[in-house]
């Protein structure tokens, strides 16, 4: 790729997105800038992936053409009066907070510049993301696809309508945290049971990752896949059974609707 690409605001979300790009290899830190608050957090971000960097975000306006807002959605009007007189036609200013609309952004900086509000998560870092990308009305296709393709390099990324944001927080965004939670709980099982911590994480994330990938690989329904481990009369559906009367799925959906609940709030 040959754009240059900046970061405002590097922490958990941002340098999962930023390992990302560089392991895909589809740029190098020499065409990244970044700006963070410490010069120690920049020292150690310069370090690992041999981006440049700055603690002034007009900086990164300045070297890039695509910047990536990255920090906390409070942060967000602060960061955007700071550079907006640097924000013109040949800049594409990327969003990747929770109730910060695509209308709040335009309120600042004006509605005749190219805005892309997405949802990324942070399995980016590894190479499995999932990013919705929804643009403004400026954004040309070719150049909602460029940006699809920086999120695609490091996972799966789809153009949506922002109304779906909240479901997509819900979802994707939040939801390694639960992800994470069930992993959690799987392996204590299995500790319980007498497996070796260590072993038990190994079992329960591999688990995960095969069952995920059994859904996309297959596109068959996920009942038709859990049918197919539960034999008449056998140990799964004795498990099965503990989780419907324990109200697994019930609780699975409601920490959904919450998280969206949470974001349609966050965004008024
Ligand atoms: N953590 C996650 O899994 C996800 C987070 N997000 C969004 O990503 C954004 C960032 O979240 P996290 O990375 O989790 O937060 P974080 O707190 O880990 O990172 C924010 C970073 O911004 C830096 N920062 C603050 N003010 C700055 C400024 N004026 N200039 C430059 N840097 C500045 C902070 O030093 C910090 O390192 C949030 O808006 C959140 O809604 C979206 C999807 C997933
Ligand atoms: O918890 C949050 O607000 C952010 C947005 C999605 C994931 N983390």
């Amino acid at each position: 790729m040959d754009k240059k690409i900046g970061f405002i605001g590097c922490g958990n979300m941002g340098e999962a997105i930023l390992g990302g790009i560089i392991s895909s290899g589809v740029l190098e830190g020499k065409n990244i800038w970044v700006s963070e608050l410490s010069s120690d957090r920049l020292k150690e971000l310069s370090d690992k992936y041999e981006v440049n960097t700055t603690t002034d975000g007009k900086e990164v306006v300045k070297n890039t053409d695509i910047f990536i807002i990255a920090v906390k959605p409070n942060i967000y009007p602060v960061v955007l009066e700071n550079i907006k007189e640097l924000i013109d036609s040949t800049k594409t200013v990327v969003t990747i907070a929770a109730g910060v609309t695509i209308a709040s952004v335009e309120n600042i900086i004006g509605s005749d510049k190219k805005i892309i509000r997405t949802m990324p998560n942070t399995p980016a870092l590894v190479g499995e993301g999932m990013t919705s990308i929804s643009p403004n009305g400026v954004v040309k296709e070719d150049e909602v696809e460029e940006v699809k393709g920086i999120f695609k390099s490091f996972g799966k990324a789809e153009i949506l309508s922002e109304y779906l944001i909240d479901s997509v927080i819900g979802v994707s965004g939040s939801a390694p945290a639960y992800v994470f939670m069930f992993i959690e709980a799987l392996a204590d099982g299995a500790v319980l049971e007498g497996m070796p911590r260590e072993k038990a994480y190994q079992f329960a994330a591999q688990t995960v990752l095969g069952s995920a990938k059994m859904v996309l690989e297959t596109g068959k329904h996920p009942g038709v896949l859990k049918d197919a481990v539960c034999s008449p009369g056998g140990t799964t559906i004795e498990a099965v059974k503990v989780l419907e009367e324990e109200g697994f799925r019930k609780a699975v959906i409601k920490a959904v609707e919450a998280c969206a609940s949470k974001s349609k709030k966050m965004s008024k």
